[in-house]
């Protein structure tokens, strides 16, 4: 199955929806197609889904992506005891994993993240989109001081112009930080174009790469507004 989608000036994607293991892989982007996800982006993405099954949903699919951008993490050996003999396991070693969801509907996939990940650190980006202009607007940048030694990963559940993305993305690489990967739920093709422009080196994770946005800026089909569906707020 290809699990790879390659809009326009997306130079390369990832066969099979695994993280990849190349670190000198151009932009990218990786649609993680596993059942599961699919079957509870139907569930996002349907107006009758309440609120509070609108963020346990965000919460699954967001661990469930975060184990395909994990694949790649470094392992080391270590020695273990079991009941009855010394043996060899492995333990993730390298480079410290830090969250950074962009506010407010990054905030929904940061739990599930840390359930599997529980040592990672959470930093926190303030962006909102301006309503007529589109353009994201900066209020809040809070992340480990030791960004240099750290491996990023960005988490807002909508990619739609791609102003947040690049805008959290440029901040953070202003602040050291050097390994970076966007993870979201729903991608418009000229938001990965966007963000793989301004920043190829980071790989962009997503359930499924829509169709297009509105003249609003609302990605279709979409799931709506996330941050409103999380909250509950509008
Ligand atoms: O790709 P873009 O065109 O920049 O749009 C995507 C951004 O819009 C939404 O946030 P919003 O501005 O609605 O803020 P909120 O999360 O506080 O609701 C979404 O969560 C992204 O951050
Ligand atoms: O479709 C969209 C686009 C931007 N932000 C959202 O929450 N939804
Ligand atoms: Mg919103």
């Amino acid at each position: 199955m290809d699990t790879t989608s390659t809009p326009d000036a997306v130079a390369q994607g990832h066969a099979h929806g695994s993280a990849p293991t190349n670190a000198d892989t151009p932009a990218s982007l990786v649609v993680v197609r596993h059942p599961l996800v699919q079957h509870k982006l139907a569930l996002l993405r349907d107006r009758r889904t309440p609120t509070k099954i609108f963020k346990e949903l965000v919460d699954e699919i967001a661990m469930l992506m975060a184990y395909e951008a994990t694949a790649d993490l470094a392992l080391a050996e270590v020695s273990v005891e079991t009941p009855l003999e010394r043996t060899v396991g492995h333990e993730v070693s390298g480079k410290k994993l830090t969250l950074v969801p962009i506010l407010r509907a990054g905030l929904g996939m940061v739990e599930g993240i840390l359930r599997l990940v529980p040592a990672a650190r959470v930093g926190h980006i303030g962006l909102y989109r301006d309503h007529d202009t589109l353009e994201p607007v900066d209020y809040y940048f809070k992340v480990p001081g030791d960004a240099a030694e750290r491996d990023f990963f960005v988490l807002d559940p909508m990619l739609a112009t791609g102003g947040s993305a690049a805008s959290a993305v440029t901040s953070l690489k202003r602040a050291g930080a050097t390994r970076i990967k966007f993870l979201c739920l729903v991608a418009a093709p000229v938001g990965v174009r966007r963000l793989a422009e301004a920043h190829p080196d980071v790989t962009i994770y997503c359930a499924s790469l829509d169709r297009e946005l509105n003249p609003q800026g609302y990605i279709l089909p979409g799931l709506g507004d996330a941050g409103d569906r999380l909250f509950g707020t509008r």
